[in-house]
């Protein structure tokens, strides 16, 4: 049976890494995010090397995955691993400064869009019988407070006791659940934090050294990928230079 992995957010960051380095290992790809030029070109260089099949999708619309998971063609599936990983943060200023519509923004699509998903494939990742991994993306601010991050770190905190919660139930089924915690990792995540603004990202990552996206992506296939009996709870990835907040952060 092929190895099948759904990707969500697979347009950018650590979701395309992933999809270059399952590919790298022969997996089939189910490649999910918004902007659709880029799953086209995505399809297009990987689909060379593997059986790739793209959707369109705002995880924030629970009609729409399931509608996208109902349409998973025959040879894309069972899915065998879930990378639960679109998301994103806004509004780097205090609490009391945000505006609601970005903390909404913010909860449905890193909770709910994450449950939405997940909801829609547990059946097909059941379907094996033998097995399936479910990867969910949570951050270094679901643990560690620091200011700014309000909604964006709680609701990295609900990925974290979700996954647990969701091993406790999935209990005797063999599907694995893992939360992985990414620290400071260079992406188009901070520009979408901070508005588009290039200043703001080179600030952050200009005089450090940020994980890059592969090096995420290679802890999420070291994940899927272990012996059937191993399940990694959490797993907390920080550079190096980096200790706990991204407040604590080695610089030139
Ligand atoms: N970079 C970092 O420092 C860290 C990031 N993380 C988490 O890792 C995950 C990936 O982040 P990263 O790769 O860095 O960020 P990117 O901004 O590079 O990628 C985010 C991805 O999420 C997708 N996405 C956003 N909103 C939606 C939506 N409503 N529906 C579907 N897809 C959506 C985007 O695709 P599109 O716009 O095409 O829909 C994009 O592919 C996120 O959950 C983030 O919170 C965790 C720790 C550290
Ligand atoms: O999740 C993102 C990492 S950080 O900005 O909170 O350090």
């Amino acid at each position: 049976m092929s190895q099948v992995v759904f990707i969500t957010g697979a347009t950018s960051g650590f979701g395309r890494a992933c999809a270059y380095r399952f590919a790298q290992a022969g997996w089939s790809l189910v490649l999910t995010g918004r902007r659709q030029e880029r799953l086209e070109s995505l399809k297009e260089e990987l689909g060379r090397r593997v059986p790739v099949h793209i959707a369109a999708l705002d995880v924030r619309d629970s009609e729409a995955v399931k509608a996208v998971v109902e349409a998973l063609p025959a040879d894309f599936r069972p899915i065998t691993a879930l990378i639960n990983n679109a998301g994103l943060a806004l509004a780097p200023e205090p609490s009391q400064q945000v505006a609601l519509e970005d903390w909404h923004t913010m909860i449905d699509t890193n909770v709910t869009g994450l449950v939405n998903v997940t909801h829609a494939l547990l059946p097909s990742l059941t379907e094996t019988g033998e097995g399936a991994t479910i990867v969910n993306l949570g951050s270094v601010a679901g643990q560690w407070p620091y200011p700014g991050s309000h909604v964006y770190g709680a609701s990295k905190a609900f990925v974290q006791q979700f996954s647990y919660n969701l091993r406790c139930d999935l209990l005797g089924t063999g599907i694995r659940v893992t939360d992985v915690a990414p620290g400071l990792s260079e992406s188009e995540f901070t520009l979408v934090r901070n508005r588009g603004d290039q200043a703001a990202y080179d600030k952050l990552y200009g005089d450090t050294t940020p994980l890059q996206p592969e090096d995420i992506a290679e802890q999420i296939f070291h994940v899927a990928t272990l012996p059937a009996h191993v399940n990694i709870n959490r797993l907390e990835v920080m550079p190096t230079r980096q200790a706990w907040s991204p407040f604590a952060v080695d610089r030139d």
